[in-house]
């Protein structure tokens, strides 16, 4: 068997996704994800110029020896854009080989380890009250876990909270990145009244949240994760930007909150230190941006044996191709905690018809053989791209910040 031929599918039915479609000599075909949200066009560059031209003619059963032509052969290595594309190749070809095997994809990764995967959904509000409205309405749906972003006084827009009461919240706003600004005083101040209010009116039974997305220092980080320890997080998210794997050993000290990190991590090398030194609990590294289901799983293993356990990244920039790989993954994994859910517009759903479903805050993974997302190509061609960026952070005296 041979890959015939392979290409890329852009689409935007409300916001960009990429896709990559691998169609064997025997009618066969796979797909996978390849959106790096607000530099979408450049992994398609990458796939078109470099990948898929070396794709073809080679039998698309051999995973692991593609999945290493493509990560030794750049020279290269790792990098959200080569990893992106790597992912895109090796979901589209699980999906075959499952196909191929006719079996659902978690069969082949090895069964299943539960019968349902827990998801945690996002409540956002411009105030406390709003949010904890959300919160409610989370809860009426049946989710088990929520995680919770309120807007803070003092900040005009803030990450995770929409523009406009009620309506969803995407963060890639504008054509070029909008611009933040943000008081870390002032985030410090709110977040555990927050959190408060929460467990006040929830009790103690729910699962709840909170994204920091990167703007702390270690000792800041380490301030909050002390001040909400009352409120029982599941997890405090990306507290600090993790380029400096060590600031985590210095929160840790100070915090019995668990810490989830890795939804920018493209490669196990990002992970290593925090894992092996046990300075997190979850691994949010998805497989769109790490090289997808053969990477992901290596990183899996090694969280495992140092009691890490997974969450993966589910927002809305990763299309229902990789949502429908990572519920199977998901249901296989030893050492799954949870998977975040940010629901597609119906108009995403219609163009990527998909056989996992929401029950009572959990996914249940279907049984369609491969990953059971397929793609509507005459649809999608009626939603042309359209460059959309994320925006950027300026502290009050006008110096550039995490956003
Ligand atoms: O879903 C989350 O936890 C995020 O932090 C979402 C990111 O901001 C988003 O994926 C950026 O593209
Ligand atoms: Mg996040």
């Amino acid at each position: 068997m041979k890959i015939e031929h392979a290409y890329t599918i852009v689409t935007s039915p409300g916001r960009n996704f990429v896709t990559l479609k691998i169609v064997t000599d025997e009618g066969t075909y796979g797909i996978g994800d390849a959106t790096l949200n607000g530099r979408e066009m450049a992994v398609v560059a990458y796939l078109e110029e470099h990948v898929i031209p070396a794709l073809i003619g080679r039998d698309p059963q051999r995973i692991e020896d593609i999945w290493h032509y493509l990560y030794r052969g750049a020279y290269w290595r790792r990098g959200p854009v080569t990893m992106s594309a790597i992912a895109a190749v090796d979901m589209a070809l699980w999906d075959i080989k499952a196909k191929l095997a006719g079996m659902p994809l978690y069969q082949l990764l090895g069964g299943k380890s539960r019968d349902r995967v827990m998801v945690y959904g996002h409540a956002t509000g411009r105030d406390i009250e709003s949010c904890l409205e959300e919160v409610a309405r989370h809860v009426e749906q049946g989710y088990k876990a929520v995680r919770v972003q309120a807007g803070v006084p003092g900040i005009a827009s803030i990450y995770g909270v929409a523009k406009k009461e009620g309506e969803p919240y995407e963060p890639a706003d504008a054509d070029l990145p909008t611009e933040h600004v943000w008081s870390t005083s002032k985030y410090l101040n709110h977040v555990p009244k927050l959190f408060a209010a929460v467990r006040e009116r929830f009790g103690d039974d729910l699962h709840v949240l909170h994204d920091v997305h990167h703007r702390l220092t270690p000792i800041e980080a380490a301030r909050l994760g002390k001040a909400v320890e009352p409120y029982n997080l599941f997890w405090l998210e990306d507290c600090v930007p993790a380029e400096n794997q060590e600031g985590f050993g210095l929160i840790r000290q100070h915090t019995t909150t668990p810490l989830a990190v890795g939804e920018v991590f493209n490669s196990l090398f990002d992970a290593k230190t925090l894992i092996e030194n046990q300075w997190i609990d979850y691994i949010r590294a998805t497989l769109t941006h790490a090289g997808g289901i053969t990477h992901v799983r290596r990183i899996a293993d090694l969280a495992g044996l140092y009691h890490v356990r997974t969450g993966f990244h589910g927002p809305t920039d990763l299309s229902p191709v990789c949502m429908g790989a990572a519920v199977h993954f998901d249901t296989w994994v030893p050492n799954f905690g949870i998977q975040e859910y940010m629901p597609h517009t119906d108009e995403t759903n219609a163009v990527f018809p998909h056989d996992y479903r929401f029950e009572a805050g959990h996914f249940i993974v279907g049984e369609t053989p491969g990953h059971g997302v397929d793609i509507d190509e005459m649809l999608a061609k009626q939603y042309p791209y359209k460059r959309a960026s994320l925006p950027v952070n300026r502290l009050e005296d006008g110096t550039l910040w995490h956003w």
